[in-house]
């Protein structure tokens, strides 16, 4: 069996990570390729954690955290996956760490020796949108953490998905960078699924596994 696709979805708090990632696995699904959607921090107990705690630990401890939940979501959930033939979505992943992070002064090179060793993306996303598209979308939704309640987040946070997307590009990982300031959910996520194919020649025709049925 040929192992799924590991896709990665990231970007400022409020951007429409989770919005796209849905939309993603549903253009997916209907066109025949088996999906399972994931998250970071993850569902794990470590996973619900961390996110329980991100707004009381901070810096390199925060790191820690999160990257032992990157290795566990890796060894439990994301590798038995993509075994089975699925492709995985990923609502947040080392494109975060990489930003949030920071934000939070952690060296980047720190970042990148705790992850060393993470299982990389064939694909990483990240959305942008313009500062006051973001901010319109998060007072839509409403703040969920420290990082997206602090109004001096989101310029440094720009700047630092523009590195990030360097140092991605630098650890041999395709990057799709996407404005979604002026497009709907749906069209976004048909530019990424058509960028997999893309990159695949034929991840809608992978195998089927039942149980990733919509
Ligand atoms: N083009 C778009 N793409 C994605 N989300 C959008 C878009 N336009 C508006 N939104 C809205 O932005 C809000 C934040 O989306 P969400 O997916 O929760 O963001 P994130 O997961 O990045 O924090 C939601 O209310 C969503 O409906
Ligand atoms: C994935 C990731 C999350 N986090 C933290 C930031 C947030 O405090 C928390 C949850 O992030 P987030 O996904 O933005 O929360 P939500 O889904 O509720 O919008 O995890 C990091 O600090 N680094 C990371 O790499």
């Amino acid at each position: 069996m040929t192992s799924g696709c590991f896709v990665t979805l990231d970007g400022p708090g409020g951007v429409g990570k989770s919005t796209t990632l849905n939309a993603v696995c549903e253009s997916l699904r209907r066109a025949g390729t088996p999906v399972r959607a994931t998250t970071e921090p993850s569902t794990s107990a470590l996973g619900q954690f961390t996110r329980a705690h991100a707004d009381q630990i901070k810096g390199h401890a925060l790191a820690c955290l999160v990257a032992a939940d990157r290795y566990e979501h890796i060894r439990d959930e994301i590798r038995p996956q993509l075994d089975r033939g699925n492709t995985v979505v990923c609502d947040r992943y080392l494109a975060s760490t990489l930003v949030v992070q920071q934000l939070d002064g952690v060296p980047e090179q720190f970042l990148l020796d705790l992850n060393a060793d993470i299982l990389l993306p064939d694909l990483a996303v990240i959305l942008t949108a313009d500062a006051s598209a973001i901010r319109q979308r998060l007072s839509q939704r409403g703040a969920h953490h420290r990082f997206e309640r602090d109004p001096d987040v989101p310029a440094r946070e720009a700047a630092l998905y523009r590195r990030a997307e360097r140092t991605v590009l630098g650890l041999g990982v395709p990057v799709l960078v996407i404005d979604t300031t002026n497009t709907t959910p749906s069209a976004t996520a048909e530019r990424i699924a058509s960028e997999l194919r893309a990159l695949t020649g034929n991840v809608a025709s992978g195998p089927t596994d039942p149980a990733a049925a919509p």
